[in-house]
Order: C-alpha cells, then structure tokens, then sequence
C-alpha cells in the first residue's frame, strides 16, 4: 500500500503555498519521496483554470469529446472531466483539494470508490476542511497550521472550537415593503438546454419570511432553478414565473428585483481581490456595488459597527478584506448581503470550502438572521449541513423529462 496522506486545514492554513509546494521541485518536509515525480491537482482551483482558458481562448482540453462548455457543466460534471483528464495523462501522485466540496452524496460515494481504486497505483494526499470527508484507507496526517506541516497521530488531534455569536442582528436602515404575500411563484416552470430536459413542470412557491433549503444532486437544476427566480435566466421568459408579484416578461426592472434580493456564492469571494476595507466592503451592501465610491452616511457607519461587532470584527474594521482568512471574508460577505434586510435572501452552497468551525458559525449566522429578521431565505447545499434549522425543504428528484419537484 502506498503512503497516503491527508492534510488537514482550518480557514488560516495556506493552502495555496501547500499545493505549490507539493507539486513543486522541492516537496516539504515528510513527503520527499514526490522529487522528481509527476503530479496533478484535483481541485476547483484547478478547474477555474481551465474555465478561464475555455473562456479567454477557447480551449477545450477537458471537455474535448463534448459540445458542452465545461463553464455550463454542474459540478459533478466538471469534477468527473477533471478526473478523468488527470487519469488519461497518467501522474505518480494526486494532490486532492477538498474533492467532494460541491458534490452531493452519491456522487461523493461514487468518487470515494474511484480513489479508492486509483490509491491503488498512484500515491494520494488529501488537503481537507472537513474532518467527515477523510479517505478512509489513509493512515498519516498533518496538521497545516498555516505555513506549517504539522505531523499528528490521529484526527482526534484536530480540535474544533464552536463560536456563537452574541447580540441581535441590527435591524435596517428603512425596511423594504412589498405588498404581496407571494415573493417567488413558479407555476408548471419547465426547462432544457438543447433537446436535455432539466426541470420538469415545477410548482414552487416562496412566501415572505419563509426559511427554505435546496436540495438535489448534481446537475438535478439547483442553478438553473435559482437563476429563474433571480430573473437572470431568459428561459424564465412565456411561462408562469412570478418574481415579486409580476409576471417574467411583463414589464419587471431586473435592477428593481435585484434591489431587493441578497445573494452570496462562495466566487464571489474567492475570487475577489479589491483593495476594501471591510468596513467598506458591509456598506456597500447597503448600494449594490461592491467597494465603496461615496462617503458614508453616519447612519451607514453606525449600521457597518453593529454588524461588525456582531461578528466580532470590529477590532479590525480597517484591514483590507483580502487580508481576511476564508471564513472571515464568507462572513463579512454575507454580513454584506444581509445588511439591506433584502426581501428574499439566496445562499447558494455557502459553506463550501469552509472547515467544521468556519461552516457552524456561518450555518449560526443564518440560522440567527432567519429567526431575527422578515427576510425570506432559500439556501441551497449538498451536505446536511449540522445544526441548519429550515422550515421547509425544496428537494430536485431527476427524471426523465428532467427534474421534479418534491416539498417536505
Ligand atoms: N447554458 C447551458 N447549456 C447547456 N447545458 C446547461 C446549461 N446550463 C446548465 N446546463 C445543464 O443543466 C443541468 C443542470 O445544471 P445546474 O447547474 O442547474 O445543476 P445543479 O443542480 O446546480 O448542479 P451542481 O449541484 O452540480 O452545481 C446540467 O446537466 C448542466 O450541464
């Protein structure tokens, strides 16, 4: 059996430095036996750089025996391009980025089986957040305390402290009003792309206030699904889609609709690098841009040190947003959506990425401003995320003309 070895990182460990140094020319310590052997990365990092060489030059290197852009794929659908792509080419080792990130659970199952395999021939070592998402024929472990590979025993080694938060969440600056009871109906909706069905005649109706979950596999039309409901998607348009009272189609300001919803997906963040203070970064919430062009309020000061407080960053209300660790920056993001109190809330796979401790205070947080504010919520995810308290669960059961649709 080989060596594996698995990782494991909180939102402080470097994992960008680990990965070049594991695949670069000079392995650290403990994993000297990669010198001069060939490696490849397994991760979304990977992936969005062959999306961004798809969309700058039009290279299909993963998706060569599709028409499909790799862009369009689900996440399942890109990860198994990926695999199979390293495969093809043959490499001594695999760096794995916390794999099963964005993967519902049979898929999950399926490509745990798959490394299963693979670890057969080819060394593994797994970078992971998540302390359930641990391969189980791996036998060593690191710690990486930021820079640092630290060696440990056993994964009872890794403590996770739980955080709550204290205080309310800070009411509005003016609430916004709407005079339905309805914010979101879909009515017999159906959609496909290219002759593919994806979602087949869904009802679903998201009333003011309403605390909802999202579920379905990969490529069950989760995005297609939100994208409706944001009014983004022009298949929206000739069928009985209702976004705040009115009908796609009739008239309805996409910028007015966007006034009034929140939305937060990890890319956003990840892929953020402005110079903003965080205090900045909340404000900006309040006017739909990301930074800050015009001096505050005070009023908005006040707001931005109510939140900040809350989610215990006052004390640091001058660094730079880039300066944050990973679950710092998904808080104050989220913080950012929820400042404006938007009439619907959308989380889309929110804690993706995150570690145990980062994922429970941000499930808190919403949970927190679900319970303490009128917004409606719909936050979408693949794992069960512990401790989340929906009232209602949407599920996207595949079939064969495509996904329906199933409450609980
Ligand atoms: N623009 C498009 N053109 C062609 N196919 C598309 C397009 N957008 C989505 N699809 C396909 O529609 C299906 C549903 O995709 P969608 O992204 O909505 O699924 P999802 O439930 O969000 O998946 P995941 O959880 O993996 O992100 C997938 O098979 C995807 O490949």
């Amino acid at each position: 059996m080989k060596r594996h070895g698995a990782i494991f990182m909180d939102n402080d460990s470097d994992a960008k430095y680990i990965i070049g140094a594991l695949l670069g020319d000079a392995p650290p310590e403990g994993f000297h036996e990669l010198r001069a052997k060939k490696g490849m990365l397994f991760s979304k990092l990977a992936l969005l750089h062959y999306i961004d060489e798809e969309m700058r030059h039009g290279a299909t290197v993963l998706t060569r025996n599709t028409a499909q852009t790799l862009r369009t794929m689900s996440s399942g659908e890109q990860k198994k391009a990926l695999l199979a792509h390293i495969l093809e080419n043959g490499a001594d080792y695999m760096v794995l980025d916390n794999p099963f990130d964005n993967l519902d659970l049979s898929t999950q199952t399926e490509l745990k089986k798959r490394l299963a395999a693979i670890a057969q021939h080819t060394l593994l070592i797994q970078l992971l957040s998540r302390t359930t998402d641990l391969l189980p024929f791996i036998r060593h472990f690191y710690r990486l305390d930021g820079r640092e590979l630290i060696p440990i025993k056993s994964i009872a080694e890794i403590s996770r402290r739980i955080k709550t938060f204290t205080g309310s969440i800070p009411p509005p600056l003016s609430q916004y009003s709407i005079k339905e009871n309805i914010l979101i109906q879909l009515k017999n909706v159906s959609v496909s792309y290219f002759e593919k069905p994806i979602l087949d005649r869904i009802d679903w109706t998201i009333k003011k206030g309403e605390f909802w979950e999202l579920r379905g596999s990969n490529g069950s039309g989760k995005t297609t699904m939100l994208s409706m409901i944001t009014g983004e998607n022009p298949k929206g348009y000739g069928q009985e889609l209702y976004i705040f009272g009115k009908l796609k189609g009739s008239g309805e300001s996409i910028w007015d609709i966007k006034k009034r919803m929140g939305y937060f997906t990890p890319a956003m963040t990840d892929t953020f690098t402005g110079y903003h203070s965080i205090e900045h970064m909340l404000i900006s919430g309040l006017n739909d841009s990301v930074g800050l062009y015009i001096t505050p309020s005070e009023a908005q000061l006040r707001l931005a040190k109510e939140w900040l407080a809350l989610i215990g960053l006052w004390e640091r209300k001058d660094i730079l947003f880039h300066e944050l660790g990973t679950g710092q920056k998904r808080l104050v993001m989220c913080a950012r959506a929820m400042i404006k109190h938007p009439i619907l809330l959308i989380l889309d796979e929110p804690t993706a990425g995150l570690d145990d401790e980062n994922a429970a205070l941000f499930v808190a947080l919403v949970n927190k401003f679900a319970r303490e504010s009128e917004s409606a919520i719909v936050f979408v995810s693949h794992r069960s995320e512990p401790g989340l308290t929906p009232q209602y669960i949407y599920e996207l059961i595949p079939g064969q003309n495509g996904s329906i649709g199933k409450k609980q």
